[in-house]
């Protein structure tokens, strides 16, 4: 099964995808890192360069045209399953997890992660909080149409995987 991990910036997408695909033994696929190869640059100049628009469509087509193992966890970024069709198109090839958060849990990840992020550019403190609570509500009607949600806040591999299996998802 390939499982798409979808969730807001911070959700641990790419930290507990990369441990959860190891301890399946998966291979792991960073949608960010495979979007930095193809664009030979990071998100963040890329994003200053040309803008998120420009952005959005590479992501479109990153997505649509890399080559996925049968069984792989796929980290996508924060904003992938909001534009196009990119969330239709994950239903249809995949397995969608929704890592869900609160915005509180979320600012505290991202206090210190914010440079990398041009999204989140020069937001601090309250800001930043407030920041989250309004996007995250928009892309909640996007998020939520993941097959399967589980809780990001404390999650573990371990628990992760437990609640794969038990749902009989690794096939
Ligand atoms: N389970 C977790 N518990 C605590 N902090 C975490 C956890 N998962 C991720 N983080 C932290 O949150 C930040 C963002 O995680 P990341 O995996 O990059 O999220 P995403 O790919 O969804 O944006 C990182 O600083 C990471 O160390
Ligand atoms: O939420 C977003 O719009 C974005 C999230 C980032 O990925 P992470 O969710 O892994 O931080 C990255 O794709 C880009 O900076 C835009
Ligand atoms: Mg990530």
């Amino acid at each position: 099964m390939r499982i798409f991990l979808i969730g807001f910036m911070g959700s641990g997408k790419t930290t507990l995808g990369r441990r959860l695909a190891t301890k399946l033994a998966y291979p792991f696929i960073d949608m960010d890192k495979e979007i930095e190869s193809h664009i030979n640059m990071s998100i963040a100049e890329y994003f200053k360069e040309y803008g998120e628009e420009a952005f959005r469509k590479i992501e479109n087509e990153v997505l649509k045209t890399s080559t996925y193992p049968e069984s792989a966890i796929i980290a996508t970024g924060g904003g992938a399953p909001c534009f196009y069709d990119n969330l239709d198109w994950m239903n249809k090839n995949g397995l969608t997890v929704y890592l869900s958060l609160s915005p509180k849990a979320l600012a505290k990840r991202l206090v210190n992660a914010t440079d990398e992020r041009p999204v989140l550019k020069n937001l601090k403190g309250d800001e930043l909080e407030c920041f989250i609570t309004e996007k995250l509500k928009l892309r909640e009607a996007f998020y939520t149409q993941a097959k399967l949600t589980i809780k990001g806040a404390d999650q573990t591999p371990e628990r992760f995987s437990a609640i794969l299996k038990e749902g009989n998802y690794l096939k």
